[in-house]
This record gives C-alpha cells, structure tokens and sequence, in this order.
C-alpha cells in the first residue's frame, strides 16, 4: 500500500469480494470480460491476503504485456505536441492541484505576489505559431477556471444579465483582472495555427463553458468545435466515485456530469481521452469501479482514443500539506493499475503511460505491463512541475527512439487519435517530426525561433 492512511475516511467502497485471484487470472488470461469484482482481485494480487503478493502481481503484468501484444502489437506511439496552458486562475480549488492560483489574486486591486499567468488570445497564438513552425501536430491546452472565461459574447452577455454574477455563476468581468484571457472561442481560435490539432476543453472546462445557461453538453462542445476545438481530454474525472471526490475535489463537478460532458464532446462527433488520477485516499475498489464508469461510456459512445493514468504527485499539494496523504502510489500500484485498465478496458485501445508523471525509467517499465504509448513531447509543463515533479518538461524524438528500442519495440510518430503512425527509421542520424502542418523531420529545438530554446 501507499503511505496513505486510506481506512481513516470511512469509506462505503471497500477492496473486498467473495472472488478468487485465480478464477479472475483466468478469465482475464482468456480475454473474458471482467466484473469489478474480477477487477479487484487483479489489482489487489487477491483480497485473501494483505498487500501486494510479488509472484500474482507478475502474473498479472504478464497477462496484460500479454493482451497488449494481440490487441495493438509491438509499437510505441508518440505524438509531437506543446502545452500551453492559458490560466492558472482557477476557483475550484481541488485538493490534489497546486497547478492553480487562487482567481482573487489576479484582480488588478489585488497586491498579493503570486507566481500564476493569463494569456490573451495573441499570446497563445504567438506561443503555438512557435510551436507549429517548430513541427509539432498538437497542441493541448488545460487551464483554470477563470472567472473571466466564457465560451463567446452570447454566453458574456447571460452571465451579465445576472443580478449578481460573481455569486451565481462565477463571472467577473475582465477589466477586473490584470490580464484578459478574452472567451474560449478566441483562445482556441488562436490556438488553431496552420491545422494544428487542438486538444482541449475538459469536461470540467465545458462546464464553465456553459455555466447560468440551459446548453447541453453537446451543443457547447459544437460551438467549441465550430471554433477550432478538435478532441477533447478527458482529465477533470480523478476517481469517479462521489465519495472519493467529496474528499479530494469537493468544489468539482460530479461523475454523472464528467460523463454526460464526455457523452456531449463524442456526440459532437468529437474524439475524447479518459484518465484516472490514483494513489491518493482512493483504495482499490474505487480504481476499479472508476474503470468500469469508463468502460461502460466507451461501450455506449466509442469515442475514447486512450486512457491515460495519472498517478498523484503529492509533494507540494493541499491534500499532502494537510497530513491527508502521506504519499503518492508505490510502483507495485503504478504497475497494477496500467496492468488492470489494460486488461479491464477491453474497448479502448491504447494505454499511455506518461514520463511526465513516472519518469524515462518507470514509464518504459510500464510499457512491458500493459502500456502501448508514451505520451508527447509536450515541450512545456505546468501541472506537474508545480506539484513537484521531477521529470522535466521535454522529451526530443532522439530520446523517445533511444528509449524506445532500449525495450525492443518500434517507435511511431502518431497523430492525436493514432489514425495517422509513421513507424521511425531507427538508423537514421537525427530523428524529428513529419505528421505536423510544418513538420520536415528537423528535430524539434532546431527550427525554435525563440532564442532561448535553440541553445538547449
Ligand atoms: C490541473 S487540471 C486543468 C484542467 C481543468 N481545470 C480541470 O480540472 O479539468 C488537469 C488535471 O491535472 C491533473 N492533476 C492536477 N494536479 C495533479 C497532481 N498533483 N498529480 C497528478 N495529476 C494532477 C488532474 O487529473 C486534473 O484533472
Ligand atoms: N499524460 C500526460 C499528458 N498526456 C497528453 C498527451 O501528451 C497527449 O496530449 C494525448 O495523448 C493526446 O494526444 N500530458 C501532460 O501534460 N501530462 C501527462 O501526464
Ligand atoms: N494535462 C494533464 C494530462 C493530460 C492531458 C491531456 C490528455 O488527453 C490526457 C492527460 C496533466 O498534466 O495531468
Ligand atoms: S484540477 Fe482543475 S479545477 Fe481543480 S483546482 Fe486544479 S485547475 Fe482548478
């Protein structure tokens, strides 16, 4: 188990049921579908015994590097993106983040020093141009909920219609802010340089997007499209069970919510990612029970392209600094829980796993534990580093082929939703990117016009 103290919140959900390790081992050996019962044992290594049991734990590795072989082969997908993040100013306050700054602090009346941003339209334009002309083919862009953002003029104009907007539906003009991120139509309008893939707009966001109005889902993430939006990620669903994020992320929207704004962005024909934030207060059942919240929306809508973990950094993050955890997952539980959504989602393709979270070294361990992808180049990160992440912000296409054949598989450039892969000539000199709108093979720094990048 982790450090942390998961028997002291009372939860309803418990690892417990009356399965055996083995009739679960078995079906999942068979490529039967599993019950989140079948799904504890695996992940657990048995709930006849405490802790994690080094022999089942191989056993069920080796079942899903098994199963990841015969539903996608030997290759490692990689994209060539950027991240730009366009505000920290967020209200919501979830107790695992410290990505976010309070959104009081950013008011131009505010005389507190404090270390967050917010781009205008421009800004992030001129940041993707960089990027684009660079050679990468995505840009993702998550943020805070600023009080400021809306969706366009239509939904500015609702929200000032309000008696009093700041405590109904949590609009502050911009002239009250320092900086003015101008609407998410803009930002994302800005964003879409030359064809680049936009990635963006949360479920969580969407829900911004829409606040004080009666819009679905789907036509909010139409109109998103309309403006540039290409898929969307799936972050903002942590664990989908109510009792757990009563205790990490009260202020957040709930499952049924993450869902149906999930179900809103695929029936807007749009492509979506699923994750899981774990190795927090959540314990095993919670893991699974999340996996079939997500297995069961895929089998409805088929929309997911991947599903990435994304295992809790604790360091520097309220629930940490609060004695509520005491710690992040051990690698016995990064391990199992690659393992289990690999052999669980028995209907969505690609497993991540992220270096940004796990490190070059893990995260190719995790490759031979059910993983098929590596994540991005992501040239910049914010959420991670500011949790206290260790693994840098950049990984070049030279490191992701070294990497990559050090495991013995076949590295692939891939587009966002891996219908596009161009496996890499491994015995070339230099190795770059060519799916992006302004891609020619030149690794990435190389063709920087920022100074500063060039000469890393
Ligand atoms: C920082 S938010 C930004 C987008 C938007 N505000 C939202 O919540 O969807 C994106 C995701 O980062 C992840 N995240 C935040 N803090 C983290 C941490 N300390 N460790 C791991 N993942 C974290 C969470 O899964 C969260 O949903
Ligand atoms: N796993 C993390 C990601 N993943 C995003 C990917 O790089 C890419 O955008 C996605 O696969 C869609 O193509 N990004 C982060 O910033 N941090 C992660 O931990
Ligand atoms: N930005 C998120 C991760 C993420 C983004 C987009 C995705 O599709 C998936 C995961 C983080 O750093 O935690
Ligand atoms: S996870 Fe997202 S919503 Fe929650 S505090 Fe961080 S930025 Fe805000």
């Amino acid at each position: 188990m982790t450090g942390a103290a998961r028997d002291d919140f009372g939860f309803d959900h418990v690892p417990e049921t009356d399965q055996s390790f083995e009739e679960a081992l078995q079906k999942a050996r068979a490529g039967e579908r599993l019950s989140v019962a079948n799904g504890v044992e695996l992940m657990t290594t048995g709930t006849d015994s405490a802790g994690i049991d080094a022999r089942r734990k191989e056993l069920v590795l080796e079942a899903a590097d098994r199963r990841r072989a015969e539903m996608v082969g030997d290759e490692v997908t990689f994209v060539a993106n950027l991240n730009n993040n366009v505000t920290t100013a967020c209200t919501t306050g979830c107790l695992f983040c410290n990505f976010k700054n309070t959104a009081h602090l950013f008011e131009s009346d505010s005389d507190v020093d404090h270390q967050g941003f917010t781009k205008t339209p421009a800004e992030s334009r001129d940041i993707v141009a960089d990027a684009v002309e660079m050679g990468i083919y995505e840009v993702t862009s998550v943020s805070g909920l600023h009080p400021a953002l809306v969706l366009d003029e239509e939904h500015r104009e609702i929200l000032q219609s309000y008696d009093n907007p700041a405590a109904e539906v949590n609009y502050k003009p911009p002239e009250v802010y320092d900086a003015d991120p101008g609407t998410y139509a803009e930002q994302l309008a800005a964003m879409s340089v030359d064809g680049v893939h936009v990635h963006s707009m949360t479920p969580e966001e969407a829900h911004h997007a829409k606040r004080g109005t009666d819009w679905t889902y789907e036509e909010v993430y139409r109109r998103l499209d309309a403006a540039g939006l290409d898929s969307a990620p799936g972050t903002a669903a942590e664990i989908l069970v109510p009792e757990v994020r009563d205790v990490i992320c009260p202020g957040k929207i709930g499952t049924d919510e993450w869902v149906a704004g999930m179900e809103g962005a695929m029936q807007a024909g749009l492509d979506v990612t699923a994750t899981i934030m774990y190795g927090h207060v959540e314990n095993e059942m919670h893991r699974v029970m999340h996996l079939d919240v997500v297995r069961d929306l895929q089998d409805r809508y088929g929309g997911i392209t991947e599903f990435v973990p994304l295992s809790f950094v604790h360091q520097n993050t309220p629930l940490y600094d609060r004695g509520l955890v005491t710690g992040g997952a051990t690698d016995d539980e990064d391990e199992l829980m690659v393992a289990v959504a690999r052999l669980y989602l028995d209907n969505v393709d690609h497993i991540q796993s992220s270096w940004v979270k796990f490190g070059n070294a893990k995260a190719l361990k995790l490759l031979n534990c059910g993983a098929d992808d590596l994540m991005g180049t992501i040239l910049s990160e914010e959420i991670t580093k500011r949790a206290g992440g260790e693994f840098g912000e950049f990984r070049s296409f030279d490191e992701y082929v070294d990497m990559i054949t050090a495991i013995g598989r076949q590295p692939v450039e891939r587009s966002t939703d891996y219908r596009t892969r161009r496996p890499l000539d491994i015995d070339a000199d230099t190795h770059g990117p060519m799916l992006g709108p302004h891609a020619d093979g030149t690794p990435l720094l190389e063709r920087s016009r920022d100074p500063a990048l060039a000469d890393d």
